[in-house]
């Protein structure tokens, strides 16, 4: 059940198992760990619950979800970005990243899981271990009046999951112009159906997390009413978490069985809570590390420098913090009254949508703010493997850079014109960055340092993938749609490219790594079963686990990683 208090919870029941953050990761670990009528779960969520929003249910909506969601933060001064600190959005909210995300859904390589097996030294987070966890996760389901023929290999999807997934429900009319570009330049824009088949690189059309015309987060999925209503499930909002507590000692290890936590808006008072079996993190990539500091497991000699005591020192938490950096590149086109541009300026227009929208889930709202992709390899004469910097890709088949294509304006347009908008982004970047605490007050904010753009190899990636853009624009299907640039003129003048692309460069909100695993008995923040290291009773199921960033968007990640973590957790339990 859902409870606005901890104080509703039915009196005398003793949880087995915590899971701080009823986010993208934890509501999943939540509904499996459930399935055993025989535990009693407890879900922490220091957000609400909200999920009839109509902003956070009608998918075009998901640029204009308010701040009351999302955690605030903001970055360090990012050097890259000239001196810029930048907006670090993260839901907070019962579903987390997953309710006021942009709902495409993309799995990475074979070859990004294939490497974390690698590091982990453990099959299970290989392409082919995980596939089980797609299928549970992912129900495949074609949209009102979608054929969905040249979106998708059937054979690569799950039909059966918890999750509606699919391609996008309302075709606008640029959609072929985009894809007649993968004939137009076959040999840079190739086409590829479906780029979730573990070979991502080419032009298709992208993947949503929306069923039935509306978002699919984890909580409207993994919550839904038939498991929230289940009686050893019990889900408690404004319960913001502080810290872990050492409960005493295991196999010569300290166990941390206990959370401290506030309850609602503006409470001082400090509550605590036992698990009988587990406390699992899944507060996300800024949450988990957070949580760990302020509890003293992290490096001791930044723990000691804002005062908080060691328990246990573990140098790798918080460090590994990655993200993929971007810009957006904008054109003028020929006004067709096609492009998305007219809905974000008239209310009217956009009274008559929601009434669509609401009628018969049709219409340009069940769509999410584009409807193609394209994932690309740095070319072989690329400047950046002249970067003494190593190629982060993790296989010879694993994009180095992503671009999506918008039918309009990324946020409020001018009264007049239309316009198309490229999003350019780093997937495989070489910078790595850290989560710190800022002081020794765990419910002040951490301090975040993605260190965007601190290398060369990231700067040559993101200028070719610009380049990349202006030439797609250029193709034959394309360059009479457009009028002229917005920004950046000329992207052969590699001065004013560096210059665009660190004034404008921002997150793509799709951090990770900041609490990653490594192999049993190495350095490293978790072990492969994602158990914190030098610790019993406390494990992270988010996507802070990952040691490399998948050359993906980065949610059906935590879908992975919440289905694979909880069977984890199932498998410790058989042990005991
Ligand atoms: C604006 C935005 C757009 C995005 N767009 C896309 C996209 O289109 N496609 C895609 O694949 N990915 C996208 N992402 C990224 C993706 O959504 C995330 O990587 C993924 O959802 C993270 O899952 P998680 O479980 O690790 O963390 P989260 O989903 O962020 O969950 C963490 C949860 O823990 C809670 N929490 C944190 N700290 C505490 C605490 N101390 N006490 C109690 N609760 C706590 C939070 O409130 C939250 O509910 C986007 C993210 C954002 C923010």
């Amino acid at each position: 059940k859902l409870y606005e208090s901890i104080a509703d919870v039915p009196k005398g029941v003793q949880f087995d198992y915590i899971i701080v953050g009823g986010g993208n990761a934890g509501n999943v670990v939540a509904n499996r760990l459930s399935e055993d009528s025989s535990v009693q779960v407890l879900v922490l969520e220091a957000g609400n619950a909200d999920l009839e929003n109509p902003v956070i249910a009608i998918p075009f909506y998901c640029l204009r979800i308010p701040y009351s969601y999302n955690w605030n933060y903001t970055t360090v001064a990012q050097p890259g970005l000239n001196g810029r600190p930048i907006d670090f959005p993260r839901g907070r909210v019962l579903g987390g990243s997953s309710a006021v995300n942009g709902m495409w859904y993309s799995r990475g390589s074979a070859e990004d899981w294939d490497r974390y097996a690698q590091i982990a030294g453990d099959s299970g987070w290989s392409w082919a271990g995980i596939q089980p966890y797609i299928q549970k996760s992912e129900r495949w389901t074609l949209p009102k009046g979608i054929d969905g023929s040249n979106m998708y290999e059937p054979s690569a999807h799950g039909t059966e999951g918890v999750t509606p997934i699919g391609p996008p429900g309302h075709k606008f009319t640029i959609d072929d112009r985009i894809l007649q570009v993968s004939k137009d330049l076959p040999d840079e824009f190739p086409f590829n159906k479906d780029a979730n088949d573990g070979t991502p690189l080419g032009l298709g059309t992208l993947h949503l997390t929306v069923g039935n015309g509306a978002r699919a987060s984890s909580a409207s999925a993994y919550l839904a009413p038939k498991y929230l209503n289940r009686p050893n499930l019990h889900v408690v909002i404004h319960s913001t978490v502080s810290r872990v507590v050492k409960t005493g000692h295991e196999n010569g290890k300290p166990v941390f069985r206990k959370v401290e936590f506030r309850q609602g808006v503006g409470a001082t008072k400090v509550q605590s809570l036992q698990a009988r079996r587990e406390i699992i993190l899944s507060a996300g990539v800024i949450g988990s590390p957070h949580i760990l500091l302020n509890s003293g497991i992290g490096p001791a000699k930044d723990l000691e420098a804002v005062g908080v005591h060691t328990v246990v020192d573990s140098p790798q938490v918080g460090k590994n913090l990655v993200d993929h950096i971007r810009v957006a590149a904008a054109w003028q086109v020929k006004t067709n009254n096609e492009t998305f541009d007219d809905i974000n300026r008239s209310a009217e227009l956009n009274a008559q949508l929601q009434q669509t929208w609401a009628s018969s889930r049709t219409g340009p709202l069940v769509n999410s703010f584009g409807n193609h992709w394209s994932f690309h390899r740095l070319p072989t004469d690329s400047p950046a493997y002249e970067s003494g910097v190593k190629d982060p890709v993790a296989g010879p088949k694993t994009p180095h850079f992503e671009i999506g294509y918008h039918n309009g304006l990324l946020g409020t347009p001018p009264a007049n014109g239309s316009f198309f908008t490229t999003t350019i982004r780093t997937v495989a970047p070489a910078s790595r960055g850290t989560v710190k605490l800022a002081s020794s007050d765990p419910f002040a904010a951490p301090l975040i340092d993605p260190a965007y753009l601190d290398n060369e190899f990231d700067m040559q990636t993101l200028m070719e993938a610009v380049r990349s853009a202006y030439r797609f624009v250029a193709a034959p299907s394309f360059k009479d749609y457009i009028i002229a640039p917005l920004g950046l003129a000329d992207p052969s003048d590699n001065a004013a490219l560096r210059a665009f692309i660190r004034n404008t460069g921002s997150t793509s909100a799709h951090p990770t790594g900041s609490v990653a695993f490594s192999r049993k008995g190495q350095p490293g923040a978790l072990d492969p079963d994602l158990k914190v290291k030098g610790v019993e009773g406390l494990r992270v199921i988010d996507v802070s686990v990952l040691p490399f960033i998948p050359s993906a968007h980065t949610q059906a990640a935590a879908y992975i990683v919440g289905e694979r973590g909880a069977d984890l957790v199932k498998e410790s339990q058989r042990k005991q």
